[in-house]
């Protein structure tokens, strides 16, 4: 259980010792948790999560990603590694490393076949995300990134219950900001005491083909009134676009300009946010 001496969130953390649920592993050393959040399904919170690893090894850091996106993990097929399995010993289980190095755990690695769907009541699900904490041999880490559930439910309170995260970047699209929809997210890391790093606004506007123009499609007024009223920075503006839509299609390689110019300045916001850039 809770052991403060390893726990990457024991400088500055507030939690009563005997309260904290926070479990660790004395098998793995990770230094950086970086949990990647949102109020709802489909707004591209896992390809971000992938971006924000790809751009963090780029850099030279040892990274991992933990889907514990356990009914949807979609971690897998954004990194081309939808045919892997994972190993597993008496006592722990390896994750899946790219051919960057990117350690990688996600339930897809340990089931046969990916289009099965994950039947399981809701203190399974928690119990497997736990596992993917405890139980796989991360080793040293400078940044394990989190793909979080979608929404406030039953496994995004495990993953901020059990695990030491530094820090919640929230992915929202536009149209959301301004309902209740990431309201909801950040009253939730807030009342769990973990910092929200910022917003990503994802699908935030389009780009002319032909003219370049930058097309808005949602009013943005209102979203920089929420900006402002909930005190939370924009850690960055992505655009639709293919570069992003055919991550899955092994395409990284031939779009790396692309990605790199649109996540680059998010990835030096988030370390900025979690003061490792002075
Ligand atoms: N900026 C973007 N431009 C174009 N397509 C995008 C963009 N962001 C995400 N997508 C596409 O939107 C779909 C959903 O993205 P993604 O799986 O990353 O979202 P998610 O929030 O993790 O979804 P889920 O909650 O279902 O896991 C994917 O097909 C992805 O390729």
């Amino acid at each position: 259980m809770s052991n403060c001496n390893s726990c990457p969130s024991s400088d500055g953390c507030s939690k009563d010792k005997q309260q904290c649920m926070v479990e660790n592993n004395p098998m793995n050393n990770i230094k950086n948790v970086i949990g990647v959040m949102s109020g709802k399904g489909g707004v591209g919170k896992s390809s971000i999560s992938v971006m924000i690893a790809k751009q963090l090894r780029e850099s030279g850091y040892k990274v991992g990603i933990l889907d514990a996106d356990i009914t949807g993990p979609s971690v897998p097929r954004l990194l081309g590694l939808k045919d892997e399995k994972a190993r597993t010993s008496e006592n722990c289980i390896f994750p899946v490393v790219t051919k960057d190095g990117i350690k990688v755990m996600s339930l897809n690695f340990l089931i046969k076949d990916e289009n099965e769907p994950v039947i399981w009541r809701g203190p399974v699900v928690s119990g497997a995300v736990k596992q993917f904490w405890t139980d796989v041999l991360w080793e040293e880490l400078d940044y394990l990134v989190i793909d979080m559930p979608p929404g406030t439910g039953d496994v995004a309170l495990t993953v901020m219950q059990s695990i030491p995260i530094n820090g919640i970047v929230m992915v929202s699209v536009p149209q959301d900001l301004v309902s209740m929809i990431v309201s909801k997210a950040i009253n939730m890391a807030n009342r769990m005491n973990i910092k929200v790093l910022g917003i990503v606004e994802n699908m935030s506007y389009i780009i002319c083909p032909d003219c370049d123009k930058k097309i808005t499609l949602f009013n943005g007024e209102s979203v920089d009134e929420f900006l402002r009223s909930s005190n939370l920075k924009l850690l960055g503006e992505l655009p639709m676009v293919s570069s992003i839509c055919n991550l899955s299609n092994n395409s990284y390689e031939n779009q790396r300009e692309d990605l790199d110019k649109l996540f680059s300045p998010i990835v030096t916001n988030i370390l900025n946010e979690l003061g490792q850039i002075k």
